[in-house]
């Protein structure tokens, strides 16, 4: 996972959409245009910063949608200025996460595929500047004069946004072409003033920039149709419960750490009652049952096995299906030993295991008041409750 911070760019004023307003608070459908695109970024496990930069005499209205979309807390306001540019300056100036990958992008692009933000992610992040970007399917031809002059369509791409940058390059960019009074299209033909390659991620014409009429219509039928951001996320939870006995000559492993304990856990396996509980969760989520299923403890391939390779093993199967993590929430039950000094060890383990941040996790311990098989020490439990999303 690569984080990084979106610039959503609504402080224009429409003119060539001849709505009366500004296009932003168009309405495809049953959202307005910019909740459609800012709600991409913000179901995006990727994405940690969110700078929407507004019109100023649109504040009021702009603070009373986010607040009906419960958005109000996901995102940083900013005004923006009279060109485009001059907005994505003042969006530039609110970021605050300074060291990870910024894009740029137009609240008027509701449509962008959340695999393109990770793909410019990851170029950024290798290479330092990228744009979306489609070949172009018309013929595209030069006017010269009263003549119109035939370029090489096979060299031409149309640019998009996001365009994505790392902070110091873009800031420098922008602080270049300002001090020149020197005004382009997009933020990309800034740093190529620069002389730096901006790296091309092909992305999709669904991609559409809102700018006429005839593009409101179009965004309609294809939210209504395939594209509504909203409604396509798919969201899965899954819960796991796991016990394991304590007996002696054995190590006390939990959530991938060994813990120092007079007694360890008894299993075919490992035994490490949290990452088997997880496991099950992350299971549960896809519909692929339990572990038992996966790992039989009548396969010798699994005596005394790694649980923390069980788990990436499952891992890869959610992955495959094509889900990301939203969080893990769960609770280690024991008696003894003492929890609290290995949560947070345990918390960036797992998250290691899943190629996650470790923010995502939350590992809580209790006793049960010296009740049950817990409370007299004879063994443990855990609980695991997975949101999974895609
Ligand atoms: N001073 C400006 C101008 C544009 N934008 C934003 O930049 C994006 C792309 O610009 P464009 O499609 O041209 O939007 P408008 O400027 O609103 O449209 P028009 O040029 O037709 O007035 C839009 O999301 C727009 O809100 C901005 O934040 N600040
Ligand atoms: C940035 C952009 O969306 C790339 O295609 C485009 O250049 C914006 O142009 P606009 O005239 O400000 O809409």
């Amino acid at each position: 996972m690569i984080n990084y911070t979106a610039i959503v760019l609504a402080a224009g004023q429409g003119k060539r959409m001849h709505a009366g307003q500004n296009k932003q608070f168009l309405m495809i459908n049953d959202l307005p245009l910019i909740i459609h695109t800012l709600t991409v970024f913000v179901q995006d496990p990727w994405c940690n910063e969110i700078v929407l930069v507004t019109n100023k005499q649109e504040n009021a209205q702009m603070e009373e949608i986010l607040h009906q979309h419960q958005l109000s807390d996901r995102m940083t306001l900013v005004n923006g200025g009279a060109e485009r540019q001059d907005s994505v300056y003042e969006g530039l100036q609110a970021v605050k996460r300074t060291n990870q990958p910024v894009f740029i992008h137009d609240g008027a692009r509701p449509f962008v595929k959340r695999e393109h933000l990770h793909q410019l992610a990851e170029v950024v992040t290798e290479r330092r500047a990228g744009l979306l970007a489609v070949p172009v399917t018309d013929t595209i031809k030069q006017k010269q004069k009263e003549q119109l002059i035939t370029l090489d369509r096979h060299s031409l791409w149309a640019a998009q946004t996001p365009q994505g940058f790392h902070y110091p390059l873009i800031l420098k960019a922008h602080e270049e072409a300002k001090s020149q009074n020197y005004y382009g299209t997009d933020d990309a033909s800034l740093v190529e003033r620069l002389g730096e390659a901006v790296n091309v991620v092909e992305g999709s014409y669904d991609n559409m920039k809102l700018t006429t009429p005839e593009d409101l219509v179009k965004a309609k039928s294809y939210a209504a149709h395939k594209g509504k951001v909203v409604k396509d996320t798919m969201i899965r939870i899954g819960q796991g419960f796991d016990v394991h006995q304590f007996a002696e000559g054995r190590k006390c492993i939990v959530g991938g750490i060994e813990i120092p304990h007079d007694k360890g856990l008894l299993g075919h396996s490992d035994a490490d009652v949290l990452l088997h509980t997880i496991a099950d969760a992350c299971l549960g989520a896809i519909g692929e049952g339990d572990i038992g299923r996966h790992f039989p403890d009548t396969d010798d391939a699994f005596k005394d096995a790694d649980s923390g390779k069980l788990l990436q093993q499952v891992w890869k199967f959610v992955t495959d299906q094509g889900y990301e993590l939203g969080n893990i929430d769960c609770t280690v039950i024991a008696q003894a030993p003492k929890m609290a000094p290995y949560v947070e060890e345990i918390q960036r383990n797992i998250a290691a295991l899943l190629n996650s941040d470790a923010e995502r996790i939350n590992v809580k311990a209790t006793t049960t008041e010296k009740l049950g098989f817990t409370g007299r020490k004879e063994g443990m439990a855990a609980q695991a409750v997975v949101l999974l999303q895609k």
